[in-house]
This record gives C-alpha cells, sequence and structure tokens, in this order.
C-alpha cells in the first residue's frame, strides 16, 4: 500500500535530517516512530503526506509512482495521507460538526473551505463519523471549547471524511492525561483493525508505542535504526534512539 525507498531529506544550505529511510506499510498497520529529539520524525511524517518536498527516494503508493505520475498521484497521497499536528488546527470559532466538514488545508480544495458550502451528504457522512469517535455530544460544540483529546479525535474524524487511508500523527498524546491518552490511542488502534486504516503515530514518550503499535521504526540522526515487529524494544535497542 504504501513504500518508501531511499527517503532523504536535505535542508537546502543545511544538514541532512532523513539519510536514506525507506520502510513500508500494509492496511492495517499501527507504526510507532521513536527517537530523540531532532532525529527527523516530524520531517519523516511531513515527507510521507508530501507537506515537505523530498531530496531524493521512491514513494509507491496504492500501487503508483508517485513522482513519477505526476500531479494528480501527488494530489491522491495529499489526501489520503492526512497529517495531524501535536495539536491540530481546527477553526476555533467554528463548531466541531463544521470543522470536519470544512476539512482541513490540506485535504480540501480552497474554494470549498471559503465558501463553507455543505450537501446534506456531507453533513450526514460527518455526522456519522463524529458519532464512532464517540464526540456525538460534542458535535455543536465550538472547537476552542473542546479538550486535548476532543481536538485530536475530532481531527482524525475530519481526516476520515476528506478521504485519509493514512494518518500520520505527530506526537498525538503529548499533553494529555493518560487516560484520555489511552482513549485516543484505543480508537485509532480500532480504525486500524477495523477498518484497515495505516496509522504511522510519533509516540517518543513512555510506552505508548509498545503497548498500542504492532511496529516500532526507530530515528537516530535521520537515520532508521530499528525497525522491530509485534515485541518491546530491549535495553540495547533503545539505546539506539
Ligand atoms: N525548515 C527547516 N529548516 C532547517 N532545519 C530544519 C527544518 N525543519 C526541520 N529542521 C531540522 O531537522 C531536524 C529534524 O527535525 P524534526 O522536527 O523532524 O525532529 P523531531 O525528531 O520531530 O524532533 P522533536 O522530537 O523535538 O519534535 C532538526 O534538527 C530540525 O532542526
Amino acid at each position: 500500500m504504501l513504500r518508501i525507498q531511499r527517503l532523504t531529506k536535505q535542508i537546502p544550505g543545511g544538514p541532512k535530517v532523513l539519510d536514506q529511510v525507506s520502510f513500508e506499510a500494509q492496511p492495517g498497520d499501527f507504526i510507532a516512530i521513536k527517537g530523540s529529539s531532532g532525529s527527523g520524525k516530524s520531517m519523516l511524517l511531513k515527507c510521507l503526506s508530501l507537506q515537505e518536498n523530498w531530496t531524493e527516494g521512491s514513494y509507491y503508493f496504492d500501487g503508483t509512482d508517485v513522482f513519477k505520475q505526476g500531479i494528480m498521484a501527488k494530489r491522491k497521497v495529499r489526501q489520503q495521507v492526512a497529517y495531524l499536528e501535536e495539536k491540530p488546527f481546527l477553526f476555533p470559532t467554528k463548531t466541531g460538526l463544521k470543522n470536519v466538514i470544512i476539512g482541513s488545508v490540506s485535504q480540501t480544495p480552497a474554494w470549498r473551505r471559503w465558501t463553507g458550502m455543505i450537501r446534506n451528504d456531507d453533513y450526514m457522512g460527518a455526522m456519522e463519523m463524529i458519532e464512532k469517535r464517540g464526540l456525538i455530544d460534542k458535535a455543536h460544540q465550538k472547537a476552542s471549547t473542546l479538550s486535548g483529546g476532543e481536538r485530536q479525535r475530532m481531527a482524525v474524524a475530519r481526516a476520515l471524511v476528506h478521504g485519509a487511508k493514512v494518518i500520520a500523527a505527530d506526537e498525538p498524546v503529548t499533553g494529555l492525561d493518560p487516560h484520555t491518552a489511552d482513549q485516543v490511542l484505543s480508537d485509532l488502534k480500532a480504525l486500524c483493525r477495523d477498518q484497515g486504516v495505516i496509522v504511522i503515530a510519533v509516540l517518543s514518550q513512555g510506552d505508548w508505542a509498545e503497548r498500542f503499535a504492532d511496529r516500532i521504526i526507530g530515528l537516530n540522526a535521520g537515520k532508521l535504526v530499528l525497525d522491530v515487529k509485534g515485541r518491546r524494544l530491549t535495553e540495547r535497542e533503545k539505546q539506539l534512539l
């Protein structure tokens, strides 16, 4: 479904922040990314969602060689690989529902966001997705009043409504209390299991990666130094990060 080969990102006139990173992911995978500060975790997610240009490398998405196929293939990746920042942006004065309908900058065309046009189907689809995320009683609440965990889950609902097949979540549980963090990650895990969504999440703190991910990828100074499936990291492996 998603395969990256030798992804390299060089900041113009600056350092190489990703260096020959390769891995692949299949529907239903929950992959955690770990690594120390500055190791390139956020940059990896931004490159996966094409928020950042690549310096080198090949990207195969859903059977397509993205960089050989041109603009339509890139548009598909931008729509289907949703990048969620640590604190996803929601229009604060609009309701959760309206935010979900409008969509994020990378997934929804500008004209749609500015006109805010809503079809009946959009409304029903958004409400259904919000309900599935357990937020039905928050749908009509202004986004500025949602808690950190509710914002995360609302942003996931928004991404899915607009066609996301991959959720690239950057520190989705940082700053959340343990109960809320558990809820956010359980929700993401259910998406993998029930809908075949791929989740690639930076989970650098605590043991969230070990508890929720099927696989842990480790970065150190932009290089992939670990790719461990179905088990906890050993002490020696932790020291590589
Ligand atoms: N636009 C940029 N210009 C220059 N350097 C950049 C730019 N974006 C990222 N970097 C550098 O690339 C490196 C990797 O950044 P990245 O944000 O991916 O790290 P990270 O592993 O997510 O760190 P943290 O855990 O602190 O968020 C860092 O050294 C950062 O300073």
